[in-house]
């Protein structure tokens, strides 16, 4: 059995975790985790491993990630194929893709894996930057500069993804311009079909 039938057989299910640059992901995919057991992959994590690990590939990630732009789909889907399946578990958040139309329909033929839903943090542009400029992660790509290209290809790549989902019906959006902990009450609904997790002190 190939790859993607292994998932298929633990009953895979797959919740694309979408938004602009800043908008939250991370911070609110690391409270569904806790809360309801998913494993959080980041495209973008994924990436930045590839480029540290000192792969074939890893200058051109590098130098796409510098200019904002969208790694070639084959590239990032092998490496979220490859961490599903070294994971255990089989529900999975995956954050930051699919990135554009390319990602979504590559995604799509290769893993023939339909996405649960969508889920959407709402943003404006401002508020983002504030909090990309105050993140502090040592980020390549957090720099005005890099941050304005990444805003432009999320207009012009990314929100037509959403509005594809959306128009199915699939999209589960957010104001993710609020607090941390208010925007997760939100994101509570969207999950309420999962399965809480039971927190034993
Ligand atoms: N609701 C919020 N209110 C204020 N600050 C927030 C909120 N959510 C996240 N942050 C902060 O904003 C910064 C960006 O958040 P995060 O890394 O989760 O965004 P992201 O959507 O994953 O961004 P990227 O697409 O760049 O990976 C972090 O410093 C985080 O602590
Ligand atoms: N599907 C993806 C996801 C991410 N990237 C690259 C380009 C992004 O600007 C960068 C950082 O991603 P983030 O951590 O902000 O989600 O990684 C990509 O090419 N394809
Ligand atoms: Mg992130």
């Amino acid at each position: 059995m190939d790859a993607v039938g292994r998932l298929k057989e633990k009953g895979v299910k797959v919740i694309f975790v979408l938004g602009g640059p800043g908008s939250g992901k991370g911070t609110q995919c690391a409270n569904i985790v806790r809360d309801f057991g998913f494993t959080h992959l980041s495209a973008g994590d994924l990436l930045r491993a590839e480029i540290k690990s000192g792969s074939a590939n890893g200058t051109m990630i590098q130098n796409m990630i510098k200019e904002g732009k969208i790694v070639p789909s084959e590239v990032t889907i092998k490496l979220l194929e490859k961490a599903m399946l070294e994971n255990g578990n089989y529900k999975f958040l995956i954050d930051g893709f699919p990135r554009n139309e390319e990602n979504r329909a590559a995604f799509e033929e290769v893993t023939r894996i339909e996405p649960e839903f969508v889920l959407f943090f709402d943003c404006s542009e401002e508020e983002m930057e504030r909090r990309l400029l105050s993140r502090n992660q040592g980020r390549d790509d957090d720099n005005i500069e890099t941050i304005r290209k990444r805003f432009k290809v999320f207009l012009e790549s990314s929100l037509p993804v959403i509005e594809y989902y959306n128009a199915k019906n699939k999209a589960r959006t957010v104001d993710a311009a609020r607090p941390i902990n208010e925007v997760f009450e939100s994101v509570k609904i969207a999950f309420s079909s999962f399965d809480k997790k039971v927190h034993i002190e």
